[in-house]
């Protein structure tokens, strides 16, 4: 590590210890990644910062010192007032330059699926992946599969599940993190993230990605709800108590984030009452552009006639 790295890992440190003095529980556990990276200065086996892999999508994504990217990203999940020491440009002035995508880099490019639970983002994912070449990611099914491996974190995951809590970040971001760098695409479909504002800024200062946009399918609670009774798969989150309060986190804890984006002009809102067929008739055109590897035109456009609200109905 550099000197310069070293006095910057001092600086986060004491700011997140002074968070952790009012009890800000993320910015206590961020602490202890980061301390653990910089007390030991050397490569580890697992750890949010520590692994090649996680590397690797960092450095694809920002192309500069990984752990200090990452350590900002970590500091700035409970804070805005050290977020002035990150070296990013935040979400919002980011945001004005929406459209202009630049679809020959070799930069991840990522949407995010967000709409309720039941409201059809798993099966409308897999059309895509079938259809244009994505990899779809779904925290959910990654945060399954992490329980299933027998990882010391299944537990406390699977409770969380059952009570239709959101799992921190920390975990979320690493999975998804090593999911990316695993795959042999650069297009990123992921689905159920960011579920809320502390998924939302950890994904994007650890990695420095932002969203090409977000496909939001916009379902009312009672259609969900017909849904996930009939969904069959043996979930342990599938039953009406569990439902309700995946309802109450969703309104919470989601709507803002699709309001984040759309504010951004980012957010591309999906009519999911439809058939399957057709719920995917209107969201293609949105993905057609990425076929055209070397053209921004026909993405850009697309995402300009969505905007407009001529693809989508309110
Ligand atoms: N447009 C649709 N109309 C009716 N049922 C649907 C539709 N899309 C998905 N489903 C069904 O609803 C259930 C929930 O869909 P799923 O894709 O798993 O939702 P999510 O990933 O948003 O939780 C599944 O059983 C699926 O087959
Ligand atoms: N970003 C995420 C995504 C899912 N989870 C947890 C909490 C969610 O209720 C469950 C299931 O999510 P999943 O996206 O698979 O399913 P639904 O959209 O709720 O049908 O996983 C999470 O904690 N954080």
């Amino acid at each position: 590590m550099t000197s310069r790295g070293r006095v910057f890992a001092r600086t986060i440190l004491r700011s997140i210890s002074q968070y952790r003095d009012h009890n800000v529980p993320a910015a206590a556990s961020a602490a202890n990644l980061i301390k653990d990276e910089v007390n030991l200065a050397r490569p580890r086996s697992t750890g949010l910062l520590s692994g090649t892999s996680e590397r690797s999508v960092l450095d694809k994504a920002q192309g500069g010192p990984v752990w200090f990217y990452a350590a900002a990203g970590l500091m700035a999940f409970s804070t805005t007032t050290v977020g002035s020491a990150s070296p990013h440009t935040d979400a919002e002035e980011k945001g004005k330059d929406f459209g202009k995508i630049d679809n020959t880099s070799s930069r991840p490019r990522v949407v995010f699926v967000l709409g309720g639970p039941g409201s059809g983002k798993g099966t409308q994912c897999a059309k895509i992946v079938d259809n244009y070449g994505f990899i779809h990611l779904s925290a959910g099914d990654l945060l399954r599969a992490e329980i299933k491996s027998g990882s010391p974190n299944g537990n406390m995951i699977q409770n969380m599940i059952k009570d239709g809590k959101i799992v921190p970040s920390e975990v979320t971001v690493k999975l998804l993190l090593k999911a990316m760098n695993e795959a042999t695409t650069d297009k990123f479909l992921i689905d159920g993230f960011p579920r809320n504002e502390e998924n939302r800024l950890a994904f994007e200062k650890v990695t420095g990605l932002e969203p090409e946009f977000i496909l939001y399918f916009d379902c009312p609670l009672t259609e969900m709800e017909k849904r996930l009774l009939g969904r069959n798969e043996g979930r342990v989150d599938d039953n009406i108590d569990t439902i309700r309060k995946r309802f109450k986190v969703f309104i919470e804890s989601s709507l803002p984030v699709i309001d984040h984006y759309d504010k951004l002009g980012k957010t591309r809102k999906v009519n999911a009452t439809k058939t399957r067929e057709e719920v995917f008739k209107t969201i293609e055109p949105l993905f057609k552009p990425f076929l055209e590897k070397s053209s921004c035109d026909g993405l850009n456009q697309t995402i300009m006639q969505y905007s407009s609200g001529s693809a989508v109905r309110d």
